[in-house]
Order: C-alpha cells, then sequence, then structure tokens
C-alpha cells in the first residue's frame, strides 16, 4: 500500500456560472426521444467496464467520499442523529485511515435533512463550508398545495439551507404538461434565490425513459442547478439505465446552452463498487470536470459506511464489521 499522491480536494474547482434557464422550447422537448433497449443494453455494460484496484480504486473511493450529501430523512431523526451525521461529514474517513492513505481535510459534499433538522445541521457544520441541503416542497410526494411549498422553500432557505432538493409533480410529466412543470420548476428556482436547486425527477414514477429525459431537459431549461433522481422512497430509486439517459440529457443542454448542470444519483447507492460505476460513468459521458461535488453528488444515507470500511480493508487488509463506521 502507498499513500495517495493527488486527493480530490488538491484538485483545482474554476467556479461555474449559474444556469439561468431558458424560455420552454417545446420543439427541443418533441425531438427528445429514448431508445429503451439500446440505453438498458449499454447500461448492463456499466459494471464490468472498468476494474480499478489498489491505490487507483482508493483514490477513486476518497473521490466519492467528496461527492456524498450524506442523509438522513427519516421521521425519527433527533437532533443527536443529525449532529452525529454532521460529525461524520466533518470527519467522513477515521483519523487513523486518513494518515495511513496520506490525505487530510476530506469532507463530505453536503449534509441533506429535512427542514425541521436544518438549524441543527447549520450549527453542527459551522466553520466547516459544508452546505446543508433540505429537502422542501412537500417531500416525497410533492401533493401539498402549491403556495405551501413555495413558502417552505422560502423557509428553509431562511432557515440556512444552501442548497434545495425540490420534487417535482410527477402528474405534470405522466399527463405530458410540459408547460405546467416548467412554470414549476420555475418558480421555485425564484424562491431557492442564491441556494441552489436540484430537481428531484423521481424517475422510478415517470413511467418511461423518454418521459426521465424530457423531465431532465425542461427542468434544465427552467433553470435547475443540479437533477437527481430520486427521493430514496420510490420502489425504484437510482439506475443505470435512468443515469445514462439524464447525464445524456445534461450533455446535450450544455452543447447547446454553455451552462453545466449536476447530476445526484439518490436512493439505494450503498456499495462503494457501485460509488465507482457511477463515477466512471460520469466521467466517460461528461468528462472529468463533472466528477466534482459542484457538479456531481450521491444522495446516500449509508454509502460512507461501505467505502470507508473498503478504506480500512485497503491500508490494514482487513475488514472491520459496518457497525465500527456508524453514519448517525
Ligand atoms: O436523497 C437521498 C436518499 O433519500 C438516500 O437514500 P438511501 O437511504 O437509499 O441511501
Amino acid at each position: 500500500m502507498s499513500t495517495l499522491t493527488q486527493t480530490p480536494t488538491q484538485l483545482p474547482q474554476v467556479h461555474l456560472p449559474r444556469n439561468p434557464g431558458m424560455a420552454l422550447d417545446l420543439d427541443w422537448v418533441a425531438r427528445v426521444q429514448a431508445n429503451t433497449s439500446a440505453i438498458e443494453r449499454r447500461a448492463a455494460t456499466l459494471p464490468g467496464r472498468r476494474s480499478v484496484k489498489k491505490d487507483y480504486q482508493a483514490a477513486w473511493l476518497v473521490k466519492a467520499v467528496t461527492c456524498i450529501d450524506l442523509t438522513t430523512l427519516s421521521g425519527d431523526d433527533t437532533v443527536g442523529r443529525v449532529r452525529r451525521l454532521c460529525a461524520k461529514a466533518r470527519q467522513p474517513i477515521r483519523a487513523d485511515i486518513q494518515e495511513a492513505l496520506g490525505i487530510s481535510g476530506i469532507h463530505t459534499g453536503a449534509v441533506c435533512v429535512y427542514h425541521d433538522m436544518i438549524e441543527i445541521a447549520v450549527q453542527a457544520l459551522d466553520g466547516t463550508g459544508i452546505p446543508v441541503a433540505a429537502v422542501s416542497t412537500g417531500f416525497p410526494a410533492g401533493l401539498s398545495p402549491f403556495h405551501l411549498r413555495v413558502a417552505e422553500i422560502e423557509e428553509s432557505v431562511k432557515a440556512g439551507a444552501r442548497e434545495i432538493d425540490i420534487v417535482i409533480s410527477r402528474r405534470h410529466v405522466l399527463t405530458q404538461n410540459w408547460q405546467a412543470l416548467y412554470d414549476e420548476m420555475r418558480a421555485f428556482r425564484a424562491a431557492c434565490g442564491d441556494a441552489h436547486v436540484k430537481a428531484i425527477l423521481a424517475t422510478g414514477e415517470l413511467g418511461s425513459l423518454r418521459n426521465v429525459a424530457r423531465a431532465s431537459l425542461i427542468c434544465m431549461m427552467a433553470g435547475a442547478d443540479f437533477i437527481k433522481t430520486s427521493t430514496g422512497k420510490e420502489s425504484v430509486n437510482a439506475t443505470l439505465p435512468v443515469s445514462l439517459v439524464m447525464i445524456r440529457a445534461i450533455r446535450d443542454y450544455y452543447d447547446a446552452t454553455g451552462f453545466h448542470i449536476g447530476y445526484k444519483p439518490a436512493g439505494g447507492i450503498s456499495k462503494a463498487k457501485d460509488a465507482i460505476t457511477y463515477l466512471a460513468l460520469m466521467k466517460d459521458e461528461l468528462g472529468h470536470r463533472w466528477l466534482q461535488p459542484d457538479l456531481f453528488r450521491f444522495g446516500a444515507s449509508s454509502l460512507l459506511n461501505d467505502i470507508e470500511r473498503q478504506l480500512e480493508h485497503y491500508v490494514t487488509g482487513a475488514y472491520s464489521a459496518s457497525y465500527r463506521h456508524p453514519m448517525g
């Protein structure tokens, strides 16, 4: 084992202009197609495409840690659990493992909580630069009255959230009401002000990959900073076929407008090897710039646990029990 020479936090990160959005272009939306069988075939090859080992694997896993939105979104969240999660976000990899890897100063991309826990998380992360992300707009179903969803965003921003994860109205997609989806997203973006907005599509409820592609495009046209797959509460959450579709929508939007939109797969990503597959997919489809935390996040509650175990194995040659890497 040798120490890692290039850690992710040492990579320069150039500040990117924010996506202002554009007028709804229904002709562009109508042209968007998705060849489901070709996408599924390609997605099936992804887990086996890259086999990164040893130093490289450890470096990719450290990179993954810096891109995690460390999440707790449970009805039984407590102040204590959120504080412990924030402590983990500040030091996601145990000090002895970091020392053996020759790295320091690693932290997660953000901490993601319900509105009620924002102030606790902001206090616990004070001075770290780690942003608090809040799920707003009647998460996870997004079916509360529209004015309350907008007000919830404003309250979350006021409470200190620097990132807002909104949920779209799935029915606008299922009924192909693109104008309504655009208007909703535009209003959410406006309510966020300077806070960055991630649009959760809840792809497991959108019916088809073509709907996923079209909803991705419309949210970007309406000013989304990130598009995110899932709330983590749908019966199907992040998948590789959906990711391929959304990532290619990001590429098309970038080619047409020059604006970089971030990607956040969320829900059910809990294994270190899956994290590497997602990172490799981002690199292959969008390039190295999209591997920075301002453009890529995992929405995950337990992924860090497995990554820390794998890194411990890398430095010691032995696996520890997962309870030795508690999250919150
Ligand atoms: O946005 C994040 C998800 O809610 C986390 O889902 P997970 O608990 O399956 O990792």
